[in-house]
């Protein structure tokens, strides 16, 4: 353990990822904390945990735990297990996918369930995938925006496929979570895509070598 982990101990977040199967929550979990990304579909039976740490603004380290839920497990009896406890809830739609976006008020009134005698409800996310797929998009964005409001919700536009926007999802939701306000330069920072051009190198050793990924590290379990 470095010394900066000694001072600034984890804060750890129990971030829960729902919505209809093959809306892309494994994908989004996958992207965020392994910068990869497969586009071979496999339905998630139960849950699979993923970690990634993160330093936001102030030094505050943060553990994410993300609870990836198979979109079958509506209706099971798991359910209120795997949501209770939760600091944030993503409820995750597909944008091509009407049904999966409809289907998202099943999913918000089994967290209203479970969390019913806590004090409050979980930090919810609204994140709307495949934004990549604009093209074929059936959910209109003034439906999506009034979902969010109505309910309290904030609101996320990602490609788990591209990356678009990921990080800067969970990045804002743990500091909401956290009461923490990012700035702007913070945020732009996070929003920023890079666009490169393939380049051909003469020989194997003008590739620059890959800079590793500072303060974040992941990992991934399962459970069945
Ligand atoms: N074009 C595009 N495809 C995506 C994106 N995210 C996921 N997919 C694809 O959508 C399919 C389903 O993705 P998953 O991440 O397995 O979906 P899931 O919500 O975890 O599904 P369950 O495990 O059944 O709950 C896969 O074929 C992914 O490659 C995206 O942002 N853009």
């Amino acid at each position: 353990m470095s010394d900066s982990e000694d001072e600034n101990p984890d804060k750890q977040l129990k971030i829960v990822i729902m919505g209809d199967g093959a809306s892309g929550k494994t994908s989004l979990a996958v992207r965020y904390s392994q910068e990869n990304f497969g586009k071979q579909y496999k339905q998630t039976v139960g849950l699979d945990f993923f970690l990634r740490r993160i330093v936001l603004p102030g030094n505050i380290h943060v553990a994410l735990q993300l609870w990836d839920i198979g979109g079958q497990t509506l209706g099971g009896g798991m359910l209120d297990k795997y949501i209770f406890g939760a600091h944030g809830v993503l409820l995750v739609y597909d944008i091509t996918n009407y049904q999966s976006f409809d289907n998202l008020e099943d999913w918000y009134e089994k967290i209203r369930e479970v969390c019913k005698d806590q004090p409050k409800l979980p930090h919810i996310a609204l994140v709307a995938n495949k934004s990549d797929l604009e093209h074929m998009r059936t959910v209109k964005q003034e439906k999506h925006q009034r979902f969010a409001t109505e309910n309290g919700f904030t609101s996320h536009f990602v490609s788990a496929k591209t990356g678009d926007s990921v990080n800067l999802c969970f990045q804002k939701i743990s500091a909401e979570i956290l009461g923490i306000k990012l700035t702007k330069p913070e945020v732009e920072q996070q929003t920023r895509v890079v666009k490169a051009d393939i380049v051909q190198y003469s020989n194997a050793e003008s590739v620059p070598r890959a800079t590793p990924h500072q303060n974040t590290r992941s990992s991934l379990c399962s459970l069945q």
